[in-house]
C-alpha cells in the first residue's frame, strides 16, 4: 500500500545528463520512467515537475549578459523540451502522461488548467506541469511546491543529485552531515541550499512537506512512497 495517495515528484533537470554534459541521456530518462511507473502501479497519482538545468539556466553561464527575465524564459523552455521527452517516454513505456504548461505554447502543448490537471490525475493519468511557474525569478523547486499545493499532493518528493539534505552542501563540504527529518524554520534559517527559500516558505505556509532523495539511487522513489525511510523529511 503505498503512504501517498497523490505525490508531486520534482525530477532535476541536470540529472537527466546522466554521464554525458549537456542534453538527455536516453537510458537515464527510460530508467527515471521506469521508476515513476513502479509507483502509479502501486496505486499512487503522480503528478511531475522536471527542470532544466541540462539544458538551459537563467543564471548560469551561457546567460552571462543577458537580461534575467530573457534567460529565465528559455530556462523555461528548455522544461517544456524535457516535459515532452519524459511524456514521451512515458508513453513508449506504456504509461499516459499529459504535458501542462505554464507558458503559452499551444501547438505544442496544451495550457495549465487546474480542474483538467485534476481530472487527468483522476484518471490515472500522470500529468507533467511544464515552463516551471510561468515566471522569471522563479526556480523548478518553486514551481513544484506551487503546483503541489494546488493539486492537492500530500507530500513534494524532490529526487536530486545529493541523497538528502544536509547541514551544508555536501559536494563542497566532506564534513557535512545528513537530516534524516528538519523543520522548515531550521532549513530556512540555516539557509541550506538543496532548495530555494521560496519553495520552502511556500510548503511551510501549505503545510506539504517535502521528502529530498537522490534520484540515482535505485528503488529510492519506491521505498519513499512506501513510506520507508529513504532521504530527508523537511516537515512544518
Ligand atoms: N544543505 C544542503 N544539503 C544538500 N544539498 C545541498 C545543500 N546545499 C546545497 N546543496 C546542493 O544542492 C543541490 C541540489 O539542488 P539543485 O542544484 O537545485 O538540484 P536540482 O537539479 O535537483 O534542482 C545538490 O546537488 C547539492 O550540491
Ligand atoms: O518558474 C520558473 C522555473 C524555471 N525558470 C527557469 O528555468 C531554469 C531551469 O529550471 P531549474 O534551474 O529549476 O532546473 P533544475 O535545477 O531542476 O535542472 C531556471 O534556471 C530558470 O532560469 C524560471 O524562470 N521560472
Amino acid at each position: 500500500m503505498p503512504a501517498y495517495k497523490r505525490i508531486l515528484l520534482k525530477l532535476s533537470g541536470e540529472a537527466l545528463m546522466g554521464e554525458d554534459s549537456y542534453g538527455i541521456n536516453r537510458g537515464t530518462i527510460v530508467r527515471m520512467v521506469r521508476e515513476v511507473q513502479e509507483i502509479t502501479n502501486l496505486g499512487c497519482q503522480v503528478a511531475v515537475v522536471i527542470g532544466g538545468g541540462n539544458i538551459f539556466r537563467g543564471v548560469a553561464g551561457g546567460s552571462v549578459g543577458m537580461d534575467r527575465a530573457t534567460a529565465d524564459y528559455m530556462g523555461m523552455l528548455a522544461t517544456v523540451m524535457n516535459s515532452l521527452a519524459l511524456a514521451d517516454t512515458m508513453r513508449q513505456e506504456g504509461m499516459t502522461a499529459r504535458v501542462m504548461s505554464a507558458i503559452s505554447i499551444e501547438q505544442v502543448v496544451e495550457p495549465y488548467v487546474r480542474p483538467k490537471a485534476l481530472q487527468y490525475l483522476e484518471e490515472g493519468k500522470i500529468v507533467v506541469f511544464a515552463a516551471g511557474t510561468g515566471n522569471p525569478f522563479f526556480t523548478t523547486d518553486t514551481a513544484a511546491a506551487l503546483r503541489g499545493a494546488e493539486v492537492g499532493a500530500e507530500v513534494v518528493l524532490k529526487a536530486t543529485k545529493v541523497d538528502g539534505v544536509y547541514s551544508a552542501d555536501p559536494n563542497k563540504d566532506p564534513t557535512a552531515t545528513r537530516y534524516s527529518t528538519i523543520a522548515f524554520d531550521e532549513a530556512i534559517a540555516r539557509n541550506l541550499q538543496v532548495m530555494d527559500a521560496t519553495a520552502f516558505a511556500l510548503c511551510r505556509d501549505q503545510k506539504l512537506p517535502i521528502r529530498v532523495f537522490s534520484i540515482n539511487k535505485p528503488g529510492a522513489l519506491k521505498r519513499v512512497v512506501l513510506g520507508e525511510d529513504e532521504g530527508t523529511l523537511v516537515h512544518v
